[in-house]
């Protein structure tokens, strides 16, 4: 078998967010979240699932802070619930919130696990959407505004920092193909969004760079890779426009400066090109320390018109699927990385997010996980592939430590390495878990 190894100073991780893991969502003066709303709003989340308690990290997060010191991670990503620190968006802080984040935070430091700060990961605070939400450039000030007072307050102790998780979910999942809160089908909406996630994302980097912060800051776009059918143009060019709406519509403002004309073309010919400001792309386009790189999957696709706003139909060749009907398809997460360097150039490369979704339950105290494992090593080696091709891989983050709320499937759908047992909370450490433990110990696995 073939042994793939990884550089001594790479950093290993696991990932989550505040929605999913903490539950206690109305306790200690949190304000209520767009996804407190749109999980109890019936029909939107699988089973009526909510965050209410979901893995109660808010309570049990020394007990997961273990889990992470015995599996050997050096970094731990987790967002921060902006509703939890402005109730109503802006104006009074709720001091119990930054508490529970100082308390996490003094837990990761005193474990030897270096904290990675998400300042957004879906959660607005439901007052914010009451007055327009992110279509609403106010909402882009609200957030700036919370991202300082997040930068003064841990300033020292959390030097690596993810500003917007995943802006395509944000703008388009959200609001075009309308899934994910607030759940509205609206193309015009969704551009325009998504340029107000930018413009966010570049007014934090503008706050951190003035208050000279300590550490890192960039952001983390979600990718896939979309494999032409044929080599026929048409299929080539369909394939381009679909990954574009991922990579260069998230990368082009922030690595260039300029939205890609291509994908500007498209969203003119439905009438929705985002409404742009003097100096938005300018505020946009400052520099940054990293890209987080989130990649689950990736798919054959061909030209069909009018399939979709791409004339791109997706094609099933037959590629083994996770339990959430997604391919593996690990030589897209090379493919991507590749692009995203030869397109952007040498940036630091964290991976954000990566994992599999498999719905395994404890069996006599365990769980066999073998699908996850396997694609973990699919996944890790081509990520060893794209390092040997010169991408600056700085570190990888397994999503997730634990089972969690997985948004529109609630808790069906399980990514973790830990089972949680939403009756009893009860964290079980699956086959994976011991898997990941081996190979962030030697920095190699087996293939
Ligand atoms: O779907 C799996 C993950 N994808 N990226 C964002 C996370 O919040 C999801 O759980």
């Amino acid at each position: 078998m073939a042994i793939i190894e990884f550089p001594k100073e790479m950093k290993w991780g696991a990932a989550t967010a505040a929605y999913q893991i903490e539950g206690a969502a109305l306790e200690d003066g949190r304000g209520l979240s767009i996804w407190d709303t749109f999980s109890k709003t019936p029909g939107n989340v699988l089973n009526g699932d909510n965050g209410d308690v979901a893995c109660d990290s808010y309570h049990r997060y020394k007990e997961d802070v273990q889990i992470m010191k015995e599996l050997g991670i050096n970094v731990y990503r987790f967002s921060i619930s902006w509703p939890r620190i402005f109730p109503a968006g802006t104006g009074e802080i709720n001091q119990k919130g930054l508490q529970y984040y100082h308390n996490l935070v003094d837990e990761l430091l005193e474990n030897g696990i270096e904290p990675m700060c998400t300042l957004y990961h879906w959660d607005l605070p439901q007052a914010l959407q009451d007055q327009g939400g992110w279509e609403n450039r106010k909402t882009v000030d609200a957030f700036a505004d919370y991202a300082e007072q997040i930068f003064k307050e841990f300033d020292g102790k959390i030097k690596k920092w993810i500003t917007i998780n995943e802006p395509w979910c944000v703008s388009f999942l959200s609001n075009f193909i309308g899934i994910h809160a607030p759940g509205f089908q609206n193309l015009k909406l969704a551009t325009d969004i998504s340029h107000h996630l930018l413009l966010a994302h570049g007014k934090a980097v503008a706050r951190f760079r003035d208050l000279k912060v300590e550490g890192s800051i960039g952001y983390a776009p979600n990718t896939e890779w979309l494999e032409p059918f044929s080599s026929k143009q048409e299929d080539i060019d369909a394939c381009n426009r679909g990954m574009g709406w991922f990579i260069e519509w998230f990368f082009d403002p922030v690595f260039k400066g300029q939205y890609p004309h291509f994908m500007l073309e498209v969203f003119d010919k439905h009438g929705a090109a985002p409404a742009i400001q003097a100096g938005d792309m300018e505020i946009i386009s400052q520099k940054i320390d990293f890209v987080g790189i989130n990649y689950y999957t990736g798919s054959v696709g061909r030209y069909k018109k009018d399939a979709d706003l791409f004339d791109l139909e997706k094609v099933d060749i037959g590629y083994e699927k996770t339990d959430f009907d997604w391919n593996i398809y690990p030589e897209g997460f090379y493919k991507v990385l590749l692009k995203i360097k030869d397109q952007y150039g040498d940036i630091p490369v964290y991976i954000t997010e990566n994992g599999a979704c498999y719905n395994d339950e404890v069996e006599n105290g365990r769980v066999k996980d073998q699908g996850r494992i396997d694609y973990l090593k699919q996944h890790l080696t081509s990520l060893k592939r794209a390092m040997d091709s010169g991408v600056q891989i700085k570190g990888y983050l397994a999503w997730s430590l634990l089972d969690n709320f997985e948004w529109a499937e609630g808790y069906h759908k399980r990514f973790g390495i830990v089972h949680v047992d939403f009756n009893t909370l009860k964290r079980t450490k699956k086959d994976s878990y011991y898997w990941y433990k081996q190979t962030v110990k030697n920095g190699w696995f087996d293939m």
